[in-house]
């Protein structure tokens, strides 16, 4: 299939510069398959500096957001071109806590990616239901259009990993069943056959994020369509070099 492992921390807005430190001397000791599996990890802005400078070569950073277009006279924000100026390969970008709090909507998501992957960023493009869609029946519908908000924009989809994120699974503990998860990532690779092309869904990588934990994630990388995680708050611990490993598990599927 070729779709090499992805695992990404999303550390969301946490952390001191010693924590951050700590964190990164944890991760650089950790003895990982690291042909197997892209590692990006993505500090709060401030961090990424620090984080890029002392972080293994084999490991990549990301933002966590960027600007819909060229910066300039835009207070706090940060410009896709300022990324890569910094050489930051990588941005997340709709992530559901911005789409609900931020009111980031999915045609506004589709415009971030789109620009950042035209000043030459890779994205990971967050998409996922809320409680109240999943039990009215809709997910599907919903992770489709904010899929096509994205795939109307973009055309270079080697620059893209989507991360299926469902929002009651995010920082509850209540992490999707990996059926639950299969089942959204075959339907969002359906849709890409369906509607962008065959080649594009048989090599986009559909990560999986909610919950995501060192005793859960093997069950979760066997499933066919899973090709990584998102992980957010067990990416500040140490048990992040344990969902780094369960790469190991796609080698034997
Ligand atoms: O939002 C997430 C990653 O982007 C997931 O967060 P948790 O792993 O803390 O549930």
């Amino acid at each position: 299939m070729g779709r090499t492992f992805f695992v990404g921390g999303n550390w969301k807005c946490n952390g001191t510069s010693e924590e951050v430190k700590k964190i990164v001397s944890t991760l650089n000791a950790g003895q990982v398959p690291s042909q197997d599996v892209e590692v990006v990890v993505s500090p709060p802005f401030v961090f990424l500096p620090l984080v890029k400078n002392e972080l293994r070569p084999d490991f990549h950073v990301a933002a966590q957001n960027c600007w819909v277009k060229k910066g300039g006279a835009f207070t706090g924000e940060v410009s896709a071109e300022m990324l890569v100026n910094l050489s930051i390969p990588w941005v997340i970008l709709g992530h559901s806590e911005r789409r609900a709090i931020l009111g980031e909507s999915d045609e506004f998501v589709g415009d971030k990616v789109a620009y950042a992957i035209s000043q030459g960023l890779k994205v990971i493009a967050c998409v996922g239901e809320t409680l109240e869609q999943r039990e009215s029946g809709s997910t599907i519908d919903v992770v489709a259009a904010q899929t096509k908000a994205i795939a109307d924009r973009v055309k270079d989809w080697t620059k893209v990993v989507i991360a299926y994120e469902p929002v009651w699974a995010i920082g509850t503990g209540k992490v999707a069943s990996p059926a639950q998860a299969q089942e959204v990532h075959a339907e969002l690779r359906k849709w890409l056959q369906a509607n962008v092309s065959a080649e594009v869904a048989a090599s986009t990588r559909i990560i999986y994020g909610g919950s995501v934990n060192g005793a859960n994630c093997k069950e979760l990388a066997a499933q066919p369509d899973i090709d990584g995680f998102l992980v957010g708050g067990a990416s500040l611990k140490p048990e992040f070099i344990d969902i780094i490993k369960s790469a190991e598990v796609k080698k034997n599927t």
